[in-house]
């Protein structure tokens, strides 16, 4: 439970360049598609955080070899089928990608997992992709309210047709690992278009995998034969989004934030920039994988915001700070139709709203979203704010702070490593006073 001094306002503002880390989800794709594929994955930049290597030392524990260095990650894989049984239970720790991807590649060994996890993660949603797995052949025991510990009984795998219930690309991702596996081709239609990055890197390796236009369909022939290559991890636009946010609200700021994946399905947090009229600038570069490129932004006077449901998956893990900019903006914003963040990490819609609240920000609690009274300053009535346990709502708050003159701790720093372990020495380095 460490507790830490947040930095307060920074009265010259946030000022320099950050070469942002590793992508998240690319980092635990490349992994796990590395280890399914034959041969060798070198993965560069990838992400060194507590989430991604709870994938890394799970897929040991499978019997893959994986070398690792500062800056690359070599993974030797043993191709489909070539898992070995574990001989304790895989530890997922605190993440959902790593749990709900790898169900997809356990449900067609020939041998039985067992998947636990720490207290957050235990009470996170597991039905919503042991239900599609086990209609394609799948045998997923989990508790009684559909959570956390699992038992993965290896067995025969069918492609089937399935239209998904929730808007999630952990979902996609496992049903169309498990697709791979099958004894006939599978069709995945989601509910809205959601990260992508399963379906780019699996083409990459080598599967046979189409996307219909409109985003949501997709075609996955059985695939054993894919091949390890070489991945570029694009840096993380979940966690430059932290930076994008402190420089717009910070008086006098102007940041450069390097390399970031400009993946449409997850540039929302850009989109939502313009719609409330902050001063950034995008240069892409060339790629030949994942989009990616550089963002310059400054201090921004900014407008009021309505999130709907279709806004909601190309930014789901940058609805906290999508809250702290409305509070900031001219005006009353609102973001609806966005109840997945109740299953994540925390109750994101009612930790944003509590901690926010200790901050003096006018901010109201919906079933589905939040809305939230932007103001020039807020009252605050603690020295005390908390994480929860979450890491994005930890950053949140980190940069919250800065808008402030005050004295502020943040309890429960320490989760903040489990996607960005240098995030409080990358945000010093931009810190200004005059
Ligand atoms: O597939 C992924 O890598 C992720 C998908 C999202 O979750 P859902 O698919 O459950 O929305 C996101 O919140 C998570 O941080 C990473
Ligand atoms: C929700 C998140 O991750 P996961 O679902 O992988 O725990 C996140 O990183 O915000």
């Amino acid at each position: 439970m460490e507790k830490i001094k947040l930095n307060a306002f920074p009265t010259g503002g946030l000022h320099g360049t950050i070469n942002v880390p590793g992508d998240k989800s690319i980092s635990h794709r490349a992994l796990m598609i590395g280890a399914i594929s034959e041969g060798q994955t070198v993965i560069n930049h990838f992400l060194w955080s507590q989430d991604c290597r709870s994938t890394l030392n799970a897929l040991r524990q499978l019997g893959v070899v994986i070398e690792e260095s500062a800056t690359q990650v070599i993974v030797h894989g043993v191709g489909f089928g070539g898992f070995k049984a574990p001989e304790q239970p895989l530890d997922m720790g605190n993440s959902g990608t790593t749990t709900r991807l790898l169900m997809g590649l356990l449900v067609g060994t020939n041998f039985t997992s067992n998947l636990r996890g720490d207290g957050s993660l235990s009470k996170r949603p597991m039905n919503r992709v042991a239900v599609p797995l086990s209609k394609m052949g799948a045998e997923i025991e989990t508790t009684k309210l559909g959570t956390l510990p699992a038992i993965i009984k290896g067995s025969k795998i069918h492609g089937i047709d399935i239209r998904l219930q929730v808007a999630s690309a952990q979902v996609k991702s496992a049903v169309i690992f498990a697709a791979l596996q099958a004894d006939n081709p599978t069709t995945v239609i989601e509910k809205l278009p959601t990260r992508n990055h399963t379906e780019l890197m699996l083409r990459k390796f080598g599967a046979d995998l189409t996307t219909e236009s409109d985003q949501k369909t997709i075609n996955i022939k059985p695939s054993a034969n894919l091949r390890g290559q070489v991945v570029n991890v694009p840096g993380d636009i979940s966690s430059a989004a932290f930076f994008l946010v402190a420089a717009a609200i910070v008086p006098n700021s102007k940041v450069l934030l390097k390399n970031v994946s400009l993946n449409p399905t997850r540039t929302g947090i850009l989109k939502v920039l313009e719609r409330m009229e902050a001063n950034f600038k995008v240069v892409y570069k060339e790629n030949t994988d994942e989009c990616y490129g550089d963002i310059e932004i400054s201090t921004s006077n900014l407008t009021s915001i309505r999130i709907t449901e279709n806004d909601i998956p190309a930014l789901i893990d940058e609805l906290p700070l999508v809250a702290l900019l409305a509070a900031c903006a001219e005006g009353v914003s609102e973001i609806r139709g966005a109840a997945e963040l109740r299953v994540k990490e925390t109750d994101r819609i009612a930790t944003v709203t509590q901690e926010l609240g200790k901050l003096g920000v006018l901010i109201t609690e919906l079933s589905d979203g939040m809305i939230i009274h932007g103001r020039k300053n807020w009252k605050i009535n603690t020295n005390e704010l908390n994480s929860h346990g979450d890491h994005r709502i930890g950053m949140m708050l980190a940069v919250a702070a800065l808008r402030t003159d005050q004295e502020l701790y943040l309890n429960d720093a320490a989760a903040i490593a489990v996607s960005y372990p240098s995030f409080f020495a990358d945000l010093k380095s931009l810190l200004r006073r005059s």
